[in-house]
């Protein structure tokens, strides 16, 4: 009674033991995963490390010891099924002993706990397994000798592993319970968060790079990343773990799963069913082959068909075909995966166009770009956990299941050790791999501008001669470039290698097995085929599993590109109960507006204008005093500091950004347009436009009769951002837009800076007709293009200095009347060599302000005109509030023209 008692004991702990010890690793490794506990996570000494890490080893070598002489034991004795609990123990007992050794090494940091805890179950488990039984008494002398001793000295280290454990567990406990306080820093101190051995951070998103760059002693080369890895672990420090980390993706489960699209979410549910039904067929059709087999060889000699077993065969292997669930499962796929496609992308577009000016001014534009494209990634990133690794797992433990049925556990412990070494050796390899293939892309970029630069420069290359030198440097990129190349494909190479080589081993242990089984009239030969068959269906789960590792790595930074995009909230955001804007005159008001872009250097400040409806509001002052800032404001690309802007009464910041930008025009100081036709670009104003409203706005902007002397008139592309028209083209074009877009308030941003007095002219008579019963605002460095606005606005160091109109402010002798007489005495200047000898040039210019000298000034220039312009052409001003001189010969005609029509 006693006896059988201490069996079912034995038997019991020998299953349980290696059981409990792998339940709790896992459970206290993802559990630590999961919410990041770093307390017990400190870089243990090296010596202390190394300690541990042999002790660990020897544990481990002590069971495989153990499995060669219970092995041996079992060859001997030719008693197959001797001891399976022994051998299931001691397996087991290898398995999580070899993979706490190989995790440990992985980490400098080791997670006490976890390894602590593993050592004592495996402790007790040992003591209580020893007090039973001691070794078999089956066993020949001196094997059971050869046991004895490997169960005592493992059991001497294990006791040293667990006391000097449990030692170092509550030491660094204490310690960190002192800290407890002001726990705030997730990582314990001393541990950098960007350390590759703080495997928390590293496991997953495949920090690995690095890790792998120090291991090849690779010279470090730029990771393209490194940002976005670093705000990962950040925010993975700041939620606590990768639960409160996963958590934040979830704003985008609106785009992944389709709530209100009954089609996808049919979809959905077929690709389930699929996959069920795949993961079945995996087994049954082997097993039906084994079956076919089986009854094949009954039948031979007989003449007889196994008509029934082959139609079953026939239909699994249909149905496990690209002509059957195969083909169901991708056509939904590619649907499903469609949807979150678009989503995703529109979503991402969306966010960004609606995102303010600060954020656009200081994006990177490569940065943005990835985020939006690399979005799909998400996708990639559901895709893989649903669709591939989900189903992989499965695939491992119904092979263990099917395995089990087919012959017995041994072939099971087969496939669970050559599944962890197939992966594992995946994955350092291909974390081994990234800095060999990070290199490798960077000299064939290297080698690509090697190779373009010399011919987009050609004539400096051949102005120096320097062809050959060319040559050299791409042919020694080159050679460099292909010795990266092989590096990298060798360690692939090798990789494969190893990893079939380890599936190799798998499938010559498990026939071996199989076909004992069969020689001893254990099992039929069917058994054997439908193995062989069997092993075919299990490498694929396998290669594809620890590649999907990298895979998540990668899909995770995309997808954390896309979250921190999405996370950045514009900071003009429209409010909750922002309405449309009613416009009934086009009244502006800015009441005591401030504005900084950065709160240490203020830009405006106590900004009032009003402008009633129909009026033109014009800004002059020195560069950089913040006329563009003012309008920019309207826009509300920025929102004020202090004070508040109305549009006939209503506040910009209570109504919605996209009927406020509905209402004003802008002609910018630089336009750009779209890389597409002059037609496509000014209908893009206002797209339903006629071809003959679009003909009208042209005329307008004096610039119809150049378009069509154009080869392609309308239809001629303007390349990127308009590089193909001159300065003066494009700022007609961008006129053009507004006027056809017929804005109801108007701003008009050095607009005709770039255009001849000619056209300057035409194009102000343009804006006179836009501009009637518009509000209109002008920002201008020509003073004579101003001079008939209603009110001017001298703006310097951010605020408005004066206002009036040009009398007002010629007579008030302050900045504009300064501004003025600077601008008349370049053109006087330039005027003088040319005046004829009765004129008093000092005179002249002492009596500013006084329009009659211009007009006098004008009659006299106009008959030499010509000839100052060409001699002046290529001279510039050097004070910014002068314009070039080419520019001022222009406005000497022009002049003329203002005076006439200035206001009285
Ligand atoms: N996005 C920005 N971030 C920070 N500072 C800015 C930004 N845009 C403009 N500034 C600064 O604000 C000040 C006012 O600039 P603003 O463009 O309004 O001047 P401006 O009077 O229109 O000049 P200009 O006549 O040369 O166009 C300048 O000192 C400028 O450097």
């Amino acid at each position: 009674m006693v006896n059988s008692t201490s069996t079912a004991t034995l038997k019991a702990f020998n299953y349980a033991g290696p059981f409990l010890s792998i339940a709790y690793f896992i459970f206290s490794y993802v559990f630590n995963l999961v919410t990041l506990r770093e307390e017990d996570k400190r870089p243990s000494k090296k010596i202390t490390y190394r300690f541990f890490l042999w002790c660990i080893l020897a544990v481990f070598c002590s069971y495989v010891a153990d499995g060669f002489l219970l092995t041996y034991q079992v060859w001997s004795s030719r008693h197959y099924s001797i001891a399976k609990d022994e051998v299931t123990h001691v397996y087991f007992s290898a398995l999580i002993w070899g993979c706490t050794c190989m995790s440990f090494f992985d980490t400098s940091t080791p997670s006490w706990n976890s390894y602590v805890g593993v050592w004592v179950l495996g402790f007790i488990s040992e003591i209580v397994i020893f007090s039973t039984a001691g070794p078999s008494p089956k066993t020949p002398l001196n094997i059971r000798y050869s046991i004895l001793v490997i169960t005592v000295s493992r059991l001497s280290v294990l006791t040293m592993l667990s006391v000097a454990g449990v030692a170092i567990f509550w030491q660094i406990k204490k310690s960190s319970d002192n800290v407890d306080e002001e726990r705030q820093p997730l990582i314990s101190a001393g541990v950098d968060p960007r350390t590759p051995d703080n495997s928390c951070s590293t496991t997953v998103v495949g920090d690995g790079e690095e890790e792998g760059g120090e291991e090849e002693g690779e010279e470090e080369d730029e990771d393209p990343e490194k940002d976005v890895k670093q705000r990962q672990r950040q925010r993975l420090e700041q939620r606590g773990g990768w639960l409160g980390y996963i958590k934040d993706f979830l704003v985008f489960l609106p785009y992944i799963w389709p709530f209100k699209d009954r089609k996808v979410q049919m979809q959905y549910g077929v690709i389930g069913v699929c996959l069920l039904i795949e993961r079945g067929l995996n087994v049954l059709v082997p097993h039906a082959y084994g079956k076919l087999t089986n009854t094949l060889a009954e039948l031979s000699g007989t003449g007889k068909i196994p008509w029934a077993e082959l139609g079953v065969w026939i239909l699994f292997r249909y149905l496990d075909s690209y002509a059957g669930i195969l083909l169901v499962n991708s056509y939904c796929e590619a649907r499903v995966a469609q949807f979150s496609y678009k989503q995703i992308q529109k979503a991402s577009f969306a966010h960004v166009m609606g995102l303010s000016m600060d954020f656009h001014v200081n994006k990177n534009s490569g940065e943005l770009m990835k985020a939006i494209t690399q979005g799909y990634a998400l996708n990639g990133l559901v895709d893989l956990a649903l669709f591939t690794i989900l189903p992989m797992l499965v695939d491992l433990v119904l092979a263990v299941g099917y395995l089990t049925y087919l012959f017995d556990i041994y072939v099971a412990y087969i496939v669970i050790t050559i599944s962890i070494a197939y992966v594992w050796v995946g994955i350092k390899f291909t974390t081994s791999m990234i800095p060999l293939r990070r290199k490798y892309h960077k000299i064939g970029r290297d080698v690509y501008v090697l190779q373009t630069e010399p011919v987009n420069n050609w004539q400096t290359v051949a102005y120096f001669n320097r062809a050959q030198y060319q040559e050299d440097r791409l042919v020694d990129a080159a050679e460099k470039e292909c010795n990266a190349s092989l590096r990298y494909r060798d360690r692939f190479l090798l990789s494969m290698a190893i990893q079939f080589f380890i599936i190799m081993l798998g499938l010559v242990s498990a026939t071996l097995l199989a076909i004992y089984r069969v020689s001893i009239a254990d099992k039929p030969i069917g058994s054997f085929v439908a193995l062989v068959t069997f092993w075919g269906s299990l490498t694929g789960p396998l290669s594809n599993l620890a590649n999907s590792f990298n895979l998540v790595s990668r899909n995770l930074i995309s997808a954390e590109r896309l979250l921190q995009l999405f996370n950045t909230k514009s900071s003009t955001a429209d409010k909750p109960t922002a309405r449309d804007i009613d416009v009934t005159g086009g009244h502006v008001k800015f009441e005591d507006v401030d504005f900084s872009y950065d709160e240490r250097k203020q830009t405006l400040k106590n900004i009032n204008i009003d402008a009633p409806s129909g009026k033109t509001i014009a800004f002059v002052g020195e560069t950089g005093g913040g006329k563009s800032t003012t309008l920019k404001l309207l826009l509300r690309f920025y929102d004020v500091k202090r004070g508040r802007i109305t549009i006939d009464g209503q506040d910009i910041r209570d109504i919605t950004q996209s009927s406020l930008r509905n209402v004003i025009g802008v002609v910018p100081q630089d336009p750009s347009l779209f890389n597409m036709s002059i037609m496509e670009n000014i209908r893009y104003a206002r797209l339903e436009a006629t071809d003959e409203e679009v003909f009208e706005a042209c005329k307008a902007a004096a610039i119809h009769n150049k378009i069509l002397s154009f080869p392609d008139g309308y239809r001629s592309k303007v390349g990127e951002r308009g590089v193909k028209l001159s300065g003066g083209e494009l700022q007609r074009v961008s006129i053009a837009r507004v006027i056809l877009k017929q804005p109801r308030v108007l701003i008009l941003d050095e607009a005709t800076s770039a255009v001849d007095s000619a056209t300057e002219n035409e194009i102000q008579n343009a804006f006179k007709e836009l501009s009637k019963g518009r509000t209109t605002f002008v920002i201008a460095h020509r003073l004579s293009t101003i001079m008939y606005a209603d009110l001017i606005l001298v703006v310097e160091n951010g605020e408005i200095v004066e206002r009036g109109t040009h009398n007002e402010l010629l007579n008030s002798d302050g900045k504009y009347s300064d501004l003025w007489s600077k601008q008349l005495s370049t053109k006087t200047r330039v005027k003088i060599d040319n005046l004829p000898e009765p004129y008093d040039s000092k005179a002249l210019i002492a009596d500013r302000g006084d329009e009659s000298h211009l007009v006098e000034l004008s009659r006299e220039m106009s008959g030499t005109e010509g000839s100052n312009q060409s001699s002046s052409q290529s001279v510039s001003a050097s004070d910014d509030t002068n314009p070039p001189i080419d520019t001022i010969v222009e406005e000497e005609a022009e002049t003329n023209k203002v005076v006439d029509s200035s206001p009285p």
